[in-house]
């Protein structure tokens, strides 16, 4: 065997590597051992460090079956309290409405939201949902001004056109479309063009999307790899939306407010004019609202579609809803927030969706003190993953969980049993927003199109957020009107 001098180099910085590996580990066993010890913690198994129980987690997340093949089985173990480690933290997974309510109702006091190292890097620091406080309440009220009944009545108008010119470019003369991509192609121009006043450009989508692909992904920045994708991609938006922003400010400066007031960049710039925000704020807002608003609501819009189709007896009863609506207007004339107040029953029917369906799982917080809750104690820094299915798919809070049954929505329902959009400080800010895009789209497709699924039984995967696998294909024929 031939000697080589690199090896024979390598030798002692390979020796002090595997020594810190074993270091770690052992420092590591021995601080969660005295944790152990010393605090009375929910029960469950931590594994080994690092990785924990984080590949089981993985496995049954990317079959869609988080919460049957990871949560449940644990719940019947140890209770619905139960403390796991995954991608290198210590968790309490928490389930059911009262622990709903205490862990989002104490954020900021207890516990505060805690995202991937890829999301923040590539969402931005300066993104609402890294805020806390104050700076967190001023872009929250920004956003709740944008979704006040008039800035609702505003952007009605403003839908109805998106959706119909929508339409006219990519459904007039298909016999099949792919829903989830068109909803979001849709979805990306509503927040763009209805919510914030940017004018969207052809390559626009496709770079939002490459950010978001990596927001999930580890935080490897190798050429190549996703992330450096996704962060390269980011800084691509970061120079457009720069110039977009000192644009607005110099056209505000100039003309002082007008009819474009109520639109959310208008409010954004007015906040960095007043020396509220900084440019960097306004451009990461903007980032994480597209973010937040994209997969979310398309998913919902196509679980919806797949629920009618399984269901005729509900379309029937929806689609008699709108006929209704569509009756008392004359040929053309556009949606008014007061029709969209009418479609109740749709309102079910995408409500309930969501609950067998919700397009976000759950997620993480961080104790910011020893929280104790459920007779445990849960350590200052550990994890707190709360879950949608925790309550959505119990019999205790919903009769027959597994069944499809949108009139059980005729009754309210208690506080933090049904929580697709969260709860508390950080429910989701652009909820009103989301009912209405899922409520015109219905209205518009199912007064103007036949349509049925390609594949029925389409499977539902995972990465990291739900999708249809194949796109959720629908057969469209326009109806004579
Ligand atoms: C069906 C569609 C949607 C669902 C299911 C959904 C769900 C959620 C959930 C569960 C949260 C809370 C996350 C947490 O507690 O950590 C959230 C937060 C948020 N959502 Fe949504 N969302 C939807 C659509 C939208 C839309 C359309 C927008 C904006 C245009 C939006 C903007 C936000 C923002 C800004 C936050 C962060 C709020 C904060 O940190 O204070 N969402 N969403």
């Amino acid at each position: 065997m031939a000697f080589d001098l690199s090896n024979f180099v390598a030798l002692p910085f390979f020796s002090i590597f595997v020594a810190l590996v074993f270091a770690i580990i052992i420092f590591t066993n021995y601080k969660t051992s005295n944790l152990r010890n010393k605090k009375n913690l929910p029960p469950g198994e931590l594994g080994f460090p690092w990785i924990g129980e984080t590949l089981e987690f993985y496995k049954a997340q990317k079959k869609n079956k988080l919460y049957e093949e990871f949560v449940q089985p644990r719940i019947q173990n140890y209770g619905k309290t139960f403390k796991t480690r995954l991608m290198g933290s210590p968790t309490v997974v928490v389930n059911g409405a009262e622990a709903n309510k205490f862990f989002l109702s104490n954020e900021f006091k207890l516990v505060v939201s805690s995202w991937p190292s890829s999301s923040v890097q590539l969402m931005g620091k300066d993104s609402i949902m890294e805020k806390q406080g104050d700076s967190h309440r001023c872009i929250r009220g920004i956003i709740a001004t944008s979704l006040s009944i008039s800035g609702l009545e505003a952007m009605v108008p403003k839908i109805c056109k998106s959706v119909q010119l929508h339409f006219e470019e990519n459904w007039v003369g298909k016999n099949v479309i792919s829903l989830y991509k068109m909803t979001k192609t849709l979805t990306f121009t509503i927040v763009l063009e209805c919510m914030l006043g940017i004018e969207v450009k052809p390559d626009m989508l496709g770079v939002f999307e490459r950010v978001l692909e990596g927001a999930f992904s580890p935080p490897f920045g190798f050429p190549g790899s996703k992330f450096s994708r996704a962060k390269n991609a980011r800084k691509e938006i970061e120079k457009m939306l720069m110039n977009i922003v000192r644009k607005k400010r110099e056209e505000i400066e100039v003309q002082q407010g007008g009819e474009e007031g109520r639109l959310l960049l208008f409010r954004l710039v007015m906040a960095l004019i007043r020396g509220e925000m900084s440019e960097k704020e306004v451009v990461d807002n903007v980032v994480l609202l597209v973010f937040a608003a994209h997969d979310t609501t398309s998913f919902a819009i196509t679980m919806t579609f797949r629920m009618l189709a399984h269901h005729p007896n509900s379309y029937s009863q929806l689609l008699q809803e709108h006929r209704d609506i569509k009756n008392n207007k004359r040929s053309g004339e556009m949606l008014t927030l007061e029709d969209i107040k009418k479609m109740n029953y749709t309102w079910q029917v995408a409500r309930e969706s969501m609950r067998i369906f919700p397009p976000i799982f759950g997620s993480f917080r961080k104790a910011i003190a020893d929280i104790e809750y459920d007779g445990f104690t849960i350590p200052k820094g550990w994890k707190v993953l709360w879950t949608t299915y925790g309550t959505h798919y119990e019999a205790d809070y919903f009769e027959d969980p597994l069944t499809f049954n949108p009139s059980r929505f005729e009754e309210p329902v208690q506080p933090y049993v049904y929580v697709p959009f969260g709860g508390g400080p950080r429910q989701c800010a652009g909820y009103q927003l989301a009912k209405l895009n899922i409520l015109i789209l219905v209205h518009y497709v199912v007064t103007q199109y036949e349509w049925s699924l390609v594949y029925p039984e389409e499977q539902i995967a995972v990465d990291p957020l739900p999708f249809p696998s194949q796109g959720m294909p629908i057969r469209i024929n326009p109806k004579l009107s």
